[in-house]
């Protein structure tokens, strides 16, 4: 299925017919990047968003035979639970994405029990300093209000999170509209991939997105669109 592709100043769109076609054209793109990225440098960095939209993009990307074992997989956020909670990304990602050829993928997640959310997001920080940066692939999601990551609008460090000169890697979020205290990537680690996809699904979602884009005050995920140095690939089907 030839798929329509719009350019805009800040990012590519590109549509689907439906979310199967999506998801088995997004996974063999990041495929074809760690694959490269592989090749450059020994070495790829993938991070991904949680949600409910990743699922099926998620088991199509485990099922394609790279070289997993060289390939580290992180988070973009988390919700501050533990693995085991059905709110944890990492719990997400481990029951779809680490699975089949992905199975051999290394995984750094974003939770572990800390006395604070800030303490963990510190001690995250340190943690993944010593991963290969910079990240080789972003995988976004977005949220109806325009949020992306843990970027909130009603976040307390909304500009913190989003300062494009930020040397932090981890920092943590208090955003009621977030539900439970979330750790979050950096935008400056996120807009520094080589590769940052939008994966958004359904009308709402591209209705929020074309929203978002369009005049009036900037939320969330047009700051980062706008921050990245390269146009995003926007993934969406109905
Ligand atoms: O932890 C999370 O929830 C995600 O990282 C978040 O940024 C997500 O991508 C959006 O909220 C969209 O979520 P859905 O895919 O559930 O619509």
């Amino acid at each position: 299925m030839a798929r329509e592709q719009l350019s805009e100043p800040r990012f590519n769109w590109n549509g689907f017919a439906d979310r199967p076609q999506l998801a088995a054209a997004l996974a063999g793109q990041v495929a074809a990047l760690l694959t490269n990225a592989i090749a450059q440098r020994g070495t790829a960095l993938l991070a991904v968003s949680g949600g409910t939209t990743p699922a099926k993009f998620f088991a199509a990307l485990s099922a394609i035979p790279i070289a997993w074992d060289k390939v580290t997989v992180t988070l973009v956020d988390e919700r501050f639970v533990p693995p085991s909670s059905p709110r944890s990304n990492a719990g997400l990602v481990a029951a779809n994405l680490l699975q089949n050829e992905a199975a051999a993928a290394r995984f750094v997640p974003l939770y572990h029990e800390a006395a604070s959310i800030e303490d963990a997001a510190a001690a995250d920080s340190e943690a993944l300093r010593s991963l290969p940066w910079p990240l080789d692939v972003v995988i976004l999601g977005m949220g109806g209000d325009g949020h992306t990551a843990s970027f909130f609008p009603d976040a307390g460090n909304l500009d913190e999170l989003l300062d494009p000169a930020s040397r932090r890697i981890v920092l943590p979020v208090h955003a009621a509209s977030g539900g439970e205290p979330r750790l979050t990537l950096s935008m400056a680690r996120i807009i520094a991939a080589g590769f940052v996809a939008l994966h958004i699904e359904g009308e709402d979602k591209r209705t929020a997105f074309n929203g978002a884009m369009g005049p009036g005050m900037k939320k969330p995920i047009r700051r980062v669109l706008e921050a990245a140095p390269r146009p995003t690939e926007v993934f969406w089907a109905p």
